[in-house]
């Protein structure tokens, strides 16, 4: 969508810009503006960084005239004591024009088992290894549902490891980068066995908890081992209605976690519900086993363990849990902010391959794709 510029003019401390489609004029402060000039001399065009010595800008700089370009899609400025003109793309301006950071773009269905389980979403392999097309129709519904499906995938190593990679490199980690595994007790770690494990998150005991994982059954020959995913995200709006006071102890207690073992001992701390700054949901961080032990004054304490024992209750009844069994060919890149997953117990022999994504390169890979 482009903005049309009305009007633009200095008044004695910030440009003025009327804009064809907006009752009330934006504003912008000359320091602010000449920090952020496009011309040349001020941003390096090719990658886009500031090249302005922001500190050497008199503190008191002035405008002393602003055009508007003939096609309207530029302003350009003239300073006080200073030969060069700054020029601003309509573009930028416009997307600058209101004060504050960028209110998270990440409209969201959230969803309990019986919402989802009749509409997977779902793309099939062919089209997201054919063109952008197919992978962002991909990425979309990750970034919408929490999760989305690849189905007819190739059961293979090899292919399931294109697929990740054709959204981003993938995220090194004790495990390794891309993994496959069987129950080997390769790692200190219950995933590398074929006991139950409940919903979690992984990563919690890392700073920066792997943002996406992915999960393809090569072979599976036995019984048991379906997989469970739930909406955290959905959980928490549950909490922040029935319980407010659960909710704030959920999102402010740092819980720290800690992975000991394999000659490591990672450990970080998270609330088990994540704030971003502008009050919506940004991580669910939780995995019971590995919560690191710590101490709370004793009121507190119970606050935490009343907190828990309802995010425990919820994230185990069945209308957020959405079952069924990874099977060759269908593989799962679900968000590891938001879907925790779990497994039934299994019996049998059992192969998973995978690998996690940094939460940033998804997101990077989203914008780009969105920006066609
Ligand atoms: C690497 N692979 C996914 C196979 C196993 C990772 C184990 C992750 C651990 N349970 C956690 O919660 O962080
Ligand atoms: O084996 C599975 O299905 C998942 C194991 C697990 O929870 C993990 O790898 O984090």
């Amino acid at each position: 969508m482009t903005f049309q510029m009305d009007t633009v003019r200095t008044t004695d401390n910030y440009l003025e810009i009327q804009w064809k489609d907006d009752v009330k004029p934006s504003r912008y402060p000359y320091f602010w503006l000449r920090d952020h000039c496009h011309a040349l001399h001020s941003m390096n065009q090719e990658t886009n960084q500031r090249q302005v010595d922001t500190f050497s800008l008199p503190v008191d700089l002035k405008a002393v005239e602003a055009k508007l370009s003939e096609d309207g899609s530029t302003v350009s400025i003239r300073w006080e004591k200073e030969e060069q003109k700054s020029i601003y793309p309509a573009s930028f301006l416009r997307e600058m024009a209101t004060t504050g950071l960028a209110k998270s773009d990440h409209p969201s269905s959230l969803w309990t088992a019986d919402e989802i389980a009749g509409h997977l979403p779902t793309v099939s392999y062919d089209d997201v290894m054919a063109g952008d097309e197919g992978l962002k129709s991909w990425v979309e519904l990750i970034d919408y549902y929490g999760f989305a499906i690849v189905d007819n995938t190739p059961a293979t190593p090899e292919a399931t490891e294109a697929l990740a990679r054709r959204i981003t490199y993938i995220r090194e980690t004790i495990f390794g980068g891309f993994w496959d595994f069987t129950a080997n007790q390769a790692f200190a770690d219950s995933a590398y066995s074929t006991v139950e494990i409940g919903p979690h998150t992984d990563g919690t005991y890392s700073v920066d908890s792997p943002g996406y994982q992915m999960f393809h059954c090569l072979e599976f020959d036995g019984t048991g081992g379906e997989s469970i995913f739930v909406d955290g995200f959905r959980v928490a709006e549950e909490i922040r209605t029935r319980d407010p006071k659960a909710f704030d102890t959920l999102t402010s207690v740092p819980v720290p976690a800690q992975y000991l073992g394999d000659g490591v001992h990672l450990r970080a701390e998270h609330p088990i519900i994540g704030l971003g700054r502008d009050g919506t949901l940004q991580q669910i961080a939780y995995n019971n086993y590995d919560r690191a032990p710590f101490r709370l004054e004793d009121d507190q304490q119970d606050d935490f363990y009343r907190g828990l024992r309802l995010f425990n209750e919820l994230i185990n009844d069945r209308c957020f849990q959405l079952r069924f069994g990874l099977r060759p060919g269908t593989v799962v890149l679900f968000d590891n902010w938001r879907v925790m997953h779990a497994r039934d117990a299994y019996q049998g022999h059992r192969r998973l391959c995978g690998a996690y994504l940094n939460k940033e390169d998804f997101l990077s890979k989203l914008r780009v794709l969105r920006k066609g």
